[in-house]
């Protein structure tokens, strides 16, 4: 393809949709969307994001509360913030960071956050209500939801189209094939077990990588004009950065861009929409409950 692909540029979507979230936060009349952050530990990585996240409340007029626990602290401890928060009537979305440290039992505590604030969609009724027809989850996962809404915002058709989702984590691959099913599209959810991976990467009109393994998919990989977003964010040693190294995603950009109509960039691509759907959940949760003081 001549030119190669138009860049789908998350950074510019994902600020677009902060400025209709302040405007809606604006509009609510009794209550002030408050985000409550739970990070246990100091992982560099997990600290960022959360920054990255209370930073974006701010600048929504939105509320913020976080709770920081020592990576020693025990599951109790950690259920008992939760338990605090969900009582907290001014906190409308709770988040709790992962990865948690390996003592933690990952899928009590993401159970424990009260449904109405499932902010991560992470619950298991949340999930469950995604994986069934039918039926309506309170909150979609944002890294999911944000890959879908950055195909609409660029005016990308879903339904009919044929999906290869590579990669099959709960936080992105497994809620993002339900999603794309949902929009009537054919998914295929591939990993790295899959046999002859790039064969199957190659029937696709939209690519989503999401394996966590540096520009694995290649351009021969990948069909000519197919649409490719890019969930990977890998540090790769680069000698003429200040830090030692750069974010690459899952896809080989510079060759895949050349076949692809359509490409996300990372960084700047998906990233940001995690964060931009997180805040959309939370004003959501806070205006479902706003209409239920106004009944
Ligand atoms: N409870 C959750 N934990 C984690 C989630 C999640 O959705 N919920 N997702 C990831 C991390 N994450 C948010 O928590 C996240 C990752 C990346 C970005 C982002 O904007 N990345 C930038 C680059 C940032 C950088 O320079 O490091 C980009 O891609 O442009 C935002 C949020 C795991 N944990
Ligand atoms: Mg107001």
């Amino acid at each position: 393809m001549s030119g190669g692909a138009k860049l789908i540029d998350g950074k510019a979507i994902a600020a677009e949709i902060r400025t209709e979230i302040k405007h809606d936060v604006e509009s609510m009349k009794r209550i002030v969307p408050g985000l409550a952050t739970v990070l246990v530990g100091e992982r560099t990585d997990s600290s960022t994001y959360v920054r990255m996240k209370i930073k974006a409340c701010k600048e929504c007029s939105m509320n913020s509360i976080h709770r920081s626990l020592p990576d020693t602290a025990s599951e109790e401890e950690v259920l008992q913030a939760v338990e605090e928060l969900n009582r907290d009537e001014s906190v409308h979305g709770i988040l709790v960071q992962l990865p948690l440290p390996s003592h933690i039992n990952e899928e009590r505590i993401l159970s424990s956050v009260s449904i109405e604030k499932d902010v991560d969609g992470f619950h298991v009724v949340n999930i469950g209500k995604l994986a069934m027809k039918g039926r309506t989850p309170l909150f979609v996962p944002c890294t999911p939801r944000g890959c879908v809404e950055l195909l609409k915002r660029s005016g990308v058709q879903i339904a009919g189209k044929e999906v290869v989702v590579i990669g099959r984590s709960n936080i992105v691959g497994l809620p993002v094939s339900m999603l794309l099913i949902h929009e009537n599209a054919t998914v295929t959810i591939a990993h790295s077990r899959t046999a002859d991976l790039p064969g199957v990467v190659r029937r696709a009109d939209i690519v989503i990588a999401a394996v966590g393994r540096s520009e694995m998919v290649k351009g021969d990989w990948v069909k000519p004009g197919c649409i490719i977003i890019d969930v990977g964010i890998n540090s790769k040693p680069d000698s003429s950065k200040k830090s030692g190294y750069r974010l690459v995603g899952d896809v080989d950009f510079e060759e895949c861009r050349k076949i692809a109509s359509m490409i996300t960039p990372v960084p700047g691509g998906v990233g940001p929409m995690t964060i931009a759907m997180l805040l959309r959940n939370c004003v959501d949760a806070a205006m479902r409950k706003e209409r239920e003081v106004n009944e």
